[in-house]
């Protein structure tokens, strides 16, 4: 249950916002930090989960650096304060614009998803004057065992340089000018939670790995992605991740040499727990077959639900826990009928005014908000 000392502030405030436990992240950053270190492992952290300056700040702090997706997501990180040295470029589509930009950041490296955007950066570079460090993102072809939507490492997905697609990459790094090659990447899809997938993943990036070196390239770094999957359903049990298990896997089926690094890039785990979406009940509809419990927040502010059918903990925080239990179907006030946040849901009887929290919504929720039906911008409130 969300604690009473916290949601006891929240009386007067205007809803619907986001709540950010900051003690919770600062214990789930240290826990992280200090399992990734006992193996000498480096984690950028995934900032598409969540980039909000607060956030970003801590994480930053606690010596993580910056995995971005688009080139403001870069400048936004330089800007916080990331050295460049730890920031890596990953994506499908980097624009020419983004390309340039992230070269004259001298960020550590672009993880490279087609054969195509290698000349394009080594032609960009070029005309910069600048080596461009780069990674390969190649797909392995491993299943994720995870929401469909959220599986990215088949080669059905648009992700990643197919594995027959790898002479032609050969080929390109041994001529082009302006590349140097630091590694490998892969990443597979989000919210894993059957570790196994995690050694499955292991024995291709062993694989490939040999496929460069018999060819005499140097691969330095290993970039296994992120892909941590947490407990949606326990948030209070299982408010932190198992880091130490998650990275012992890689210690084990991860093959190194010496002066090889292994990289992560870790979002969800790091940040959905110490999330709530704070909303309050408009109204209470009673029908004969259905209760609906109305909410002032929507699909606008946590999506997940809307576009994977998302499980995410609601609680009803204005009253006693598991007393006078009732069925509702929590729903927002968007024009869509897959506006819902939970069907069937039990919660103590709720009136209009109560207060309702959504939990785990630090990851992928406020990023993820859209002003669709021209919504309030997004509110937020912080537990330090
Ligand atoms: C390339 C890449 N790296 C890292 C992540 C972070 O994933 P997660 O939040 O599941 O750890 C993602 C998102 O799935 C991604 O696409
Ligand atoms: N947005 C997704 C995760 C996608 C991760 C990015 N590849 C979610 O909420 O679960």
């Amino acid at each position: 249950m969300f604690s009473k000392d916290i949601s006891g502030r929240f009386e007067s405030e205007q809803t619907p916002f986001y709540h950010y436990d900051l003690p919770l992240l600062k214990q789930t950053l240290s826990e992280c930090a200090e399992a990734a270190a006992s193996y000498g492992f480096h984690v950028h952290y995934a900032m598409k989960a969540n980039f909000n300056s607060r956030i970003l700040q801590l994480v930053k702090d606690a010596g993580f650096g910056a995995d971005c997706v688009s080139g403001n997501e870069v400048n936004k990180a330089i800007e916080i304060g990331f050295s460049p040295e730890k920031v890596v470029f990953a994506g499908v589509g980097k624009s020419d614009r983004e390309i340039t930009e992230a070269l004259n950041h001298n960020i550590f490296c672009f993880n490279v998803e087609s054969v195509q955007e290698l000349e394009v950066i080594n032609d960009l570079a070029l005309k910069a004057g600048k080596k461009a460090r780069v990674a390969l993102r190649i797909n392995p072809n491993v299943d994720a065992h995870t929401h469909h939507n959220i599986t990215t490492g088949l080669a059905e997905n648009k992700f990643g340089i197919n594995q027959w697609e790898l002479p032609a990459c050969a080929e390109v790094l041994t001529h082009a000018k302006a590349l140097w090659l630091e590694g490998i990447h892969f990443h597979i899809g989000s919210q894993i939670t059957d570790l196994n997938v995690f050694k499955s993943l292991c024995v291709k990036v062993n694989e490939i790995k040999v496929w460069f070196e018999e060819r005499g390239f140097n691969i330095r770094v290993l970039n296994v992605g992120g892909g941590l999957g947490i407990d949606y359903y326990q948030p209070d049990v299982h408010s932190i991740a198992d880091f130490k298990g998650y990275f012992g896997i890689f210690n084990q089926f991860l093959e190194r040499k010496h002066g090889q690094e292994v990289h992560f890039e870790l979002g969800r785990a790091l940040v959905a727990a110490c999330g709530s979406l704070i909303s309050r009940v408009l109204y209470v509809k009673k029908g004969i077959k259905k209760n609906f419990l109305v909410l002032d927040a929507g699909m606008t502010e946590l999506m997940r639900p809307a576009l994977y059918q998302a499980y995410h903990k609601i609680e009803n925080i204005s009253k006693a826990e598991n007393e006078g239990l009732v069925r509702y179907d929590v729903v927002g006030p968007i024009c869509e009928s897959t506006d819902c946040f939970g069907k069937e849901v039990e919660l103590p009887e709720s009136e209009r005014g109560d207060l309702v929290a959504i939990r785990t919504a630090g990851a992928y929720g406020e990023v993820m908000a859209s002003r669709y039906n021209l919504r309030d911008e997004i509110r937020f409130l912080y537990s330090e």
